[in-house]
């Protein structure tokens, strides 16, 4: 990838979100469309709002309202209009870019999961029980879009407002990245197994940030007994990823920012059950693989570009987070010096 913050700021402090989710969500749609946008694109930024607006709306009183009375609320004014609104533009956008792909597609050179999902339609266009059809593409498209956004966006900006908390530890960091990789060479999620130390603080600021506090809603299929406790068909069930991911059985010191969390005491890297930012089971993220290897490279560039400081005469760091569907940071300013 790109450093997402090159020539960013021009030397003055900046807010890094908007260069950070243009970077991400160009990633995503590069897996589902095939090619990125222009920062400058009208659709491009107007998706990226619309991403923002759907996931925070879930968490706010008009999305309550509307979960317990859909009905009513589809004629009421409100918030909620705009949902619907930016959820026909994203289905719209992603039924244009369906119909360029039907134009060009080759069966047998898939470029893109528009091209693999166009394939599979063909395939199973004789059985009548299949559920691949045109409805269906555009609302996984869309799914994967409002997953793979805010999420590792609002990961990173958390990765460098910690930065500018802990410069020893983006030090540290960088010594490593010095320490072992060659001055000009590509990074590779692989090269994470060489980069102990940086993987573990890439583990804590999932942690740490524990920006899905609490996961999706779900729903029991059948009754069904956990841990001795019953649960009836039906049942919604919202999984506490806080519990585990602050819990003082499998932390040392849960509520602070430590990456010897992820470290053994001679330095190499150890996973721990209770490191569940994705969640567990059958219904665990779907783009986990996904965003570690963004995370990885985003965070491993940007160290080896630049070092991260608060702008002059800015003492503090306010870790404090705004409650939400994702738990984001404050707006903040940083200043970058390239290395
Ligand atoms: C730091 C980044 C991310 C975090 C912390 C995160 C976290 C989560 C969590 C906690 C869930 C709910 C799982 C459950 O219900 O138990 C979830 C679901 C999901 N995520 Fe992510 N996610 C991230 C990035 C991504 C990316 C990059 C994508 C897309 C490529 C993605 C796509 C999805 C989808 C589609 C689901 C729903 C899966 C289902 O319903 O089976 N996520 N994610």
């Amino acid at each position: 990838f790109p450093s997402p913050l090159m020539g960013a700021g021009s030397g003055k402090p900046f807010d890094p979100h908007t260069h950070i989710v243009h970077a991400v969500a160009n990633v995503i749609c590069t897996v589902v469309f095939g090619h990125r946008f222009s920062s400058e694109d009208d659709s491009f930024n107007r998706l990226i709002k619309a991403i923002y607006f759907v996931i925070f709306f879930q968490a706010t009183i008009w999305g309550r309202m509307y979960d317990a009375f859909p009905w009513l609320m589809h004629h009421l004014p409100g918030p909620h209009q705009k949902v619907f609104a930016y959820n026909d533009f994203m289905h719209n956008l992603v039924k244009n870019e369906g119909r360029g792909h039907e134009e060009r597609w080759k069966e047998d050179d898939p470029q893109d999961l528009i091209d693999f999902y166009l394939a599979q339609i063909a395939k199973t266009k004789d059985d009548p029980t299949s559920t691949f059809n045109e409805d269906n593409m555009v609302q996984t498209v869309v799914d994967l879009l409002l997953g793979g956004t805010e999420s590792t966006t609002i990961t990173l900006c958390w990765a460098l407002l910690y930065m500018l908390q802990y410069p020893d530890i983006q030090e540290k960091v960088q010594k490593e990245l010095e320490t072992v990789l060659e001055p000009s060479q590509l990074i590779y999620y692989e090269d994470r197994k060489k980069l102990p130390y940086t993987n573990a603080v890439i583990h804590e600021i999932l942690r740490y940030s524990n920006i899905t506090a609490v996961g999706a809603p779900r729903q029991c299929v059948k009754d069904t007994t956990v841990l001795g406790f019953p649960i009836e068909k039906g049942t919604i069930i919202l999984p506490n990823l806080h519990s585990a991911v602050y819990d003082s059985e499998h932390w040392e010191t849960p509520w602070k920012f430590n990456p010897s969390h992820f470290l053994d005491s001679d330095g190499n890297f150890v996973n721990n059950e209770a490191f569940l930012p994705f969640s567990a089971g059958h219904r665990v993220c779907l783009g986990e693989q996904m965003a570690r290897t963004e995370l990885f490279i985003f965070f491993v560039n940007l160290l080896r570009a630049f070092t991260f400081q608060l702008p002059e005469g800015v003492k503090e760091v306010n870790l404090d987070y705004i409650l939400g569907a994702i738990l984001h940071p404050h707006p903040y300013k940083l200043q970058v010096v390239p290395r």
